[in-house]
């Protein structure tokens, strides 16, 4: 895998430097050696170069996070210590018997997703190395400006900004729509005044897919559009913005502080915008502390139990508002929104901007769906 903490790129640069793991994935390499690393090259990196460099010349790479790899803690270990529950199995060769004779059964949905990810970007990677990926994304047409699209609607319409999402299932609602045609849908969207669009890639538990998200840009759709997968490695920002992504999400109960700050380096090189989601305080603190985060996710529905409960993103704006305020970062309320007064409910908390699938999709007219749900249409 290739996120910075499982990065086999780091521990390969580094080998001789990496020791047995503890829980589940490797450690780190030394600090030595992963300085002399870093300081063998030119500072000014590019999308190509090691993250190390990128990590040395923006001086991200804290104390804390060296002396973890200097005293050989897993991946999990780091993970953990960050109030992280998500673990990983970083076998992805492995069978799940094997894994789970090592790690026991996936805690909830969201470590099963999780660890059946691992295994399908090894794969993917193993088909599509991630340097083609890397030149595929560099000759994609520019990317749209996400957060942009969002601030002018909210402006526009005086009522959270849509991000529209395209989704034809879900592990907690099964099939929302059997009749979906996602070009259709994503069509309706736009027309009915939705800001954004989120589109499904994940394909196991959502029926989505990268062909949905590379018809829909095809298709002639102006918004940005949001590729909405369970990110674990970078191979798979690559690959979403070589499909036409604008824009991809983070999943703060899933990535360690350091893959955060990388991953966001890595939109920052591809122009993309990164949507970092957040459904608990300790995930909030974690990535209000992060430097170029511009939009918070707050989900309200816990991605380990499916419970949606919408005071979540009132809780967290009363206890963040201000300090998200100061640093101009616009928010996005997701999941569980029905009605004109839920909208009015989170938008009352502070939200710019909604994250909708359900109630639109399950909808026979998923565009009109949108007038209903706001109580009013939204200009373009
Ligand atoms: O929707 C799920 O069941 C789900 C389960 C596990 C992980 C993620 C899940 N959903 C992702 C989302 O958060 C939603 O698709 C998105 O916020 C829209 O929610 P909704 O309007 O409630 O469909």
């Amino acid at each position: 895998m290739e996120s910075f903490l499982a990065s086999r790129s780091v521990r390969s640069s580094f080998a001789a430097a990496a020791a047995a793991g503890s829980r589940g994935c490797s450690p780190r390499p030394s600090r030595v050696a992963i300085l002399a690393g870093a300081r063998a090259r030119p500072l000014r990196a590019g999308p190509k170069d090691s993250i190390l460099q990128v990590l040395a010349q923006d001086d991200m790479l804290n104390a804390t996070e060296l002396v973890q790899w200097e005293n050989g803690k897993s991946v999990n270990d780091i993970a953990a210590s960050q109030g992280i529950r998500i673990r990983r199995h970083c076998r992805p060769t492995a069978s799940l018997k094997e894994i789970e004779e090592e790690l026991g059964a996936p805690l909830n949905i969201l470590e099963k997703i999780i660890w059946d990810k691992e295994i399908e970007v090894a794969e993917g990677l193993a088909k599509k190395p991630l340097k083609e990926l890397i030149e595929a994304a560099a000759k994609s047409p520019p990317t749209r400006d996400f957060y942009g699209a969002l601030e002018a609607a909210y402006k526009r319409n005086g009522v959270p900004a849509l991000i529209a999402e395209v989704k034809k299932a879900s592990p907690s609602r099964g099939v929302l729509r059997e009749n979906f045609n996602p070009v259709e849908i994503a069509n309706a969207y736009e027309k009915n005044g939705a800001a954004c669009l989120s589109i499904l890639t994940d394909e196991k538990y959502f029926q989505g897919s990268f062909e949905n998200l590379e018809k829909v840009r095809a298709s002639g759709v102006k918004c940005p559009l949001l590729c909405k997968e369970f990110v674990i490695d970078k191979w798979q920002i690559y690959n979403a913005r070589s499909k036409g992504a604008d824009a991809i999400l983070l999943i703060a109960a899933v990535l360690t502080d350091l893959d955060m700050k990388y991953f966001l380096r890595i939109c920052k090189e591809l122009g993309m915008t990164a949507l970092i989601e957040v459904h608990d305080e300790k995930e909030m603190d974690r990535v209000l502390k992060i430097n170029g985060v511009k939009l918070i996710g707050i989900n309200n529905r816990s991605l380990e139990t499916f419970v949606v409960d919408t005071s979540n993103t009132k809780m967290l704006l009363e206890k963040h508002g201000d300090s998200i305020r100061e640093k101009g970062i616009l928010v996005v309320g997701e999941s569980g929104l029905f009605t004109p007064d839920d909208v009015a409910y989170v938008q009352n908390a502070g939200v710019s901007a909604v994250l909708v699938g359900e109630s639109l999709v399950k909808q026979e007219d998923p565009g009109r769906a949108i007038t209903g749900l706001f109580g009013k249409e939204l200009l373009h």
